[in-house]
């Protein structure tokens, strides 16, 4: 059973179009990367998982269940970390986490839940003082709370400093080792590229694509660049490699001792990698080590989003 699955859902407010016939198909398990630009449709997408507001055309089912005939039941089963939340800002952290746990009718221990979103000591402080990093963790915290079976996290990085968006990385892959699927709509695509099994990108409301990060680097810029170390830098080396096929560029840095160097090979098959590294060390040269630079998600995340609503990459 899939976790989130929606067929030609639609959402329109008056004459604004903010989601176009998205059919998106989540699988349990599966840490999922929700990806686009300010106003591309991801909030109202969520929205309407959730069930906070009513497509306009088209089916969902969240963990088997349809969100409009049984919402509680998908709330219940569901953690979410909102883009905006409200807390009480005279009530302690814990008592925030206890008001969740009393919902859910949980036994979770709330110091633990604190504990595991690095609250461990304000406690007991009034939200009231928390920094905006204190009070998206606690949100994430929230979102914890009964051990859900589906993570929706919007903009879960929003406040938080190096520290918080490794504790937010480290609570998704145990999430994801438990079983929970996680749904991760965000601008920060190294943080995505680093955490999700498969990302979708939108764009003005329509789903442009849906695939793994290395899926996308394959469709979208296959030109990957090998860099090696080496020994000492032939003097035949960058015309053996230009003859390969499938090599596009060499260049050559020796180093300023005269003794070794770096060679870069941009390839646009990765197929060609060993071949390349065969023609160095014919050359005369040791390879001591070899680095690969791909596209980072980044590049890809311009490249599919650089002309909008056209549905195709540059
Ligand atoms: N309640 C609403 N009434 C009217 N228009 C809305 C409403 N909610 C969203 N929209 C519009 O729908 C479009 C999609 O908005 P949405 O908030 O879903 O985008 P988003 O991808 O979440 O953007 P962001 O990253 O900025 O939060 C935007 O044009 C927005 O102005």
């Amino acid at each position: 059973m899939a976790a989130i699955e929606t067929n030609g859902v639609s959402k329109r407010f008056d004459e604004t179009h903010a989601v176009r016939d998205i059919d998106l198909t989540v699988e349990s398990g599966e840490v999922f990367g929700f990806l686009g630009p300010n106003g591309a449709g991801k909030s109202t997408t969520i929205n309407m998982l959730l069930d906070f507001v009513r497509p306009t055309t088209g089916a969902i089912s969240i963990l088997g269940v349809d969100p409009q005939e049984q919402p509680r039941v998908v709330r219940r089963r569901t953690g979410v970390l909102p883009e905006g939340y409200a807390f009480y800002d005279r009530l302690s952290g814990r008592r925030h986490v206890e008001l969740a746990i009393d919902m859910y009718e949980s036994d979770d221990d709330p110091v633990d839940i604190l504990a595991r979103v690095g609250l461990t000591g304000d406690e007991e402080t009034a939200v009231g003082t928390y920094s905006k990093g204190m009070r998206q963790r606690l949100a994430l915290g929230i979102a914890l709370v009964d051990d859900p079976d589906l993570l929706i996290l919007d903009e879960p990085s929003s406040g938080l400093d190096p520290n918080g968006i490794r504790t937010l990385r480290e609570i998704v892959r145990e999430e994801a080792d438990h079983g929970t699927t996680v749904f991760l709509s965000s601008h920060v695509l190294d943080q995505v590229e680093a955490v999700c099994d498969r990302v979708a990108i939108m764009n003005d409301g329509t789903l442009l694509t849906v695939d793994t990060v290395d899926g996308l680097r394959e469709t979208l810029d296959p030109n990957s660049t090998l860099i090696l170390s080496v020994d000492t830098v032939p003097e035949s080396v960058s015309q053996r490699l230009a003859e390969l096929d499938r090599v596009d560029t060499v260049a050559v840095d020796a180093a300023s001792t005269g003794r070794g160097g770096t060679i870069s090979i941009t390839c646009t098959d990765s197929g060609v990698k060993s071949a390349a590294i065969g023609r160095v060390e014919d050359a005369g040269a040791t390879v001591t080590d070899i680095d690969v630079e791909d596209s980072s998600l980044e590049e890809l995340f311009a490249a599919y989003t650089a002309s909008p609503s056209d549905g195709e990459p540059r």
